[in-house]
């Protein structure tokens, strides 16, 4: 679990979050969604340790990060997995090689069992046969799919991700939603999400907070989300077309 208590972060005077209290909850999958600027990156940046907040805690687990000596939180970095917008595989190394590299950097796990630790995350992600391929030569969902396996290859008690499906397909992106779904449910994970997408919102939105202008206006899950009537989140939720058929449908009473 990860507690967030009254955070706040602001550069050259302006104040940017401005008292953030939240619960990111163990074994789901935890959205923060809100508008351009509203905040969401500098609020994960300070959870992943690479900005200090001005005021306020970040607790893992029930430990303050600000209280932890240095080498408790490279320990902490090896128990968070994350997942950027881009995939950021390593080019030159195959698919195989870039999901071991985790195992390889952090661990002492000799080839065989780095190969076996691999080979049945592939499995999971449903890459099983792609190994000796090069990032250059499967398509962008599959790059994601390596990057969802190697964040996670270490099995971490935390899981970053920053819009995980910009630039996939809504097919595509569903599957991916789903994986990410999937593992944090097989390995217990504390998952924070950040995302614009309203189709993942819906998919896996298990608890979610509205940020706006840095403040949490709103919190609740993908089923409350529909009822809301806090003009903040129906302005947001309802730019997409997707949600406006929903509403539509549930006002109908064809959806529930
Ligand atoms: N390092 C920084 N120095 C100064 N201001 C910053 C810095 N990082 C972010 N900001 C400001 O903080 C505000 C919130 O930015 P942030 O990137 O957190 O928004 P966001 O909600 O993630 O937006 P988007 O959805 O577009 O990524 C913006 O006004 C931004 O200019």
């Amino acid at each position: 679990m990860l507690e967030i208590k009254e955070l706040h972060k602001g550069f050259s005077g302006e104040e940017i979050l401005k008292g953030i209290t939240a619960t990111f909850e163990q074994g789901k999958t935890n959205m923060i969604i809100g508008a351009s600027g509203s905040g969401k990156s500098v609020f994960l940046k300070c959870m992943l340790g690479l900005f200090t907040p001005d005021q306020g805690e970040i607790i893992y687990d029930g430990e303050r990060l600000n209280e932890m000596d240095e080498d408790r939180q490279k320990e902490l970095r090896m128990e968070m997995g994350m997942l950027f917008q881009h995939s950021a595989l390593f080019d030159s190394m195959t698919v195989e090689e870039n999901v071991m590299f985790p195992l390889r950097m952090f661990t002492k796990m000799r080839k065989k069992e780095r190969l076996e630790v691999a080979n049945d995350i592939l499995e999971k992600v449903d890459l099983t046969g792609l190994n000796q391929k090069m990032p250059s030569e499967i398509s962008g969902g599959q790059q994601k799919r390596v990057a969802l396996a190697r964040a996670v290859v270490n099995r971490p008690k935390f899981l970053f991700c920053d819009e995980p499906n910009s630039g996939l397909d809504p097919k595509t992106a569903t599957i991916i939603d789903n994986l990410i779904q999937k593992v944090t449910h097989e390995s217990n994970i504390t998952t924070v999400i950040i995302s614009h997408d309203m189709n993942s919102v819906l998919e896996i939105g298990e608890t979610i907070i509205f940020l706006k202008d840095g403040k949490i206006v709103w919190n609740g899950n993908n089923k409350k989300i529909f009822k809301t009537d806090n003009e903040a989140v129906t302005d947001f939720v309802y730019s997409s077309e997707l949600f406006r058929k929903v509403r539509i449908a549930q006002n109908e009473g064809i959806a529930t």
